[in-house]
């Protein structure tokens, strides 16, 4: 195995690593809607005050789709495969917690190739406080990590978060449209040195720098 941090013409198959993938086209859209469904449902119930009868109403029809629904559960490595324009075929964690399009509990952040690197919007509703009105700063190291961990694989260089270094600049409102964006700035070895911002209304609210390391060995 070399050491150098060089592209990859093509990243590897995760079925190769044992893993089991699903193409995005064949994700039911009934999941995908239960997804947002899911997602809303976590907001409100974060955020209500029904009444104690109300309460326990919705709490047996939650445990009993719960029952439901886990009786039949996938494996947790699940991959998603994306077929992109130009036949350039890419790979996510299907249950990502941020950018996954199966998981709830992601806001999700969907990030697309620019010339530069990768960039998405995103809204973060009230399921991700920290303090009163704000974004929780964990939840913007979060993005933060995966559009660096992306732009790092969308330059044919996928690896693992080694250090992440994170400044928050301004506050970062719920509910409102946020962009990141994130690039490759250099690569040392197996190190991918990369940068990314969140901005809001065109104001960097939080920057953040990585090093991914290549776990691939190449060739
Ligand atoms: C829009 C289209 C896009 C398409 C894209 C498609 C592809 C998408 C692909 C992918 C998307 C992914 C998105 C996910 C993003 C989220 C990422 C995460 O959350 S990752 C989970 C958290 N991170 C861990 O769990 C790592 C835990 N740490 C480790 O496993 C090891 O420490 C590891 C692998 C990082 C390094 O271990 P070693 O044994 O392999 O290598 P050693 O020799 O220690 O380090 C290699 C080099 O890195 C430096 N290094 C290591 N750790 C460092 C540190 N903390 N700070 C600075 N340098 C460090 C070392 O000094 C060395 O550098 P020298 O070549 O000698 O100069």
């Amino acid at each position: 195995m070399t050491v150098e941090a060089q592209p990859v013409a093509e990243l590897p198959d995760p079925a190769d690593f044992g893993l089991a993938v699903v193409p995005e086209d064949e994700l039911p859209s009934e999941l995908l809607t239960l997804v947002g469904r899911v997602h809303e449902l976590a907001d409100a119930v974060a955020h209500t005050e029904a009444d104690p009868a109300e309460l326990a109403e919705a709490s047996a029809a939650v445990a009993a789709l719960t029952e439901r629904l886990g009786a039949r559960r996938r494996d947790i490595g699940a991959m998603v495969r994306r077929q992109r324009p130009g036949g350039r075929t890419e790979y996510g964690t299907l249950a990502n917690i941020v950018s996954g399009p199966v998981n709830p509990a992601a806001p999700p952040l969907v990030l697309e190739r620019t010339d530069e690197g990768v960039r998405g919007e995103v809204v973060l509703n009230g399921t991700y406080q920290g303090p009163p009105g704000l974004v929780h700063g964990g939840w913007l190291a979060a993005l933060l990590d995966e559009a660096l961990g992306t732009a790092a694989g969308a330059a044919g260089m996928p690896g693992l978060t080694a250090n992440l270094d994170v400044d928050y600049r301004r506050p970062t409102p719920l509910n409102a449209p946020l962009t990141v964006a994130a690039r490759v700035t250099g690569t040392e070895r197996r190190k991918v040195f990369v940068s990314a911002e969140i901005r809001h209304n065109g104001e960097v609210t939080a920057e953040g720098t990585a090093i991914m390391v290549r776990i691939a060995p190449i060739g």
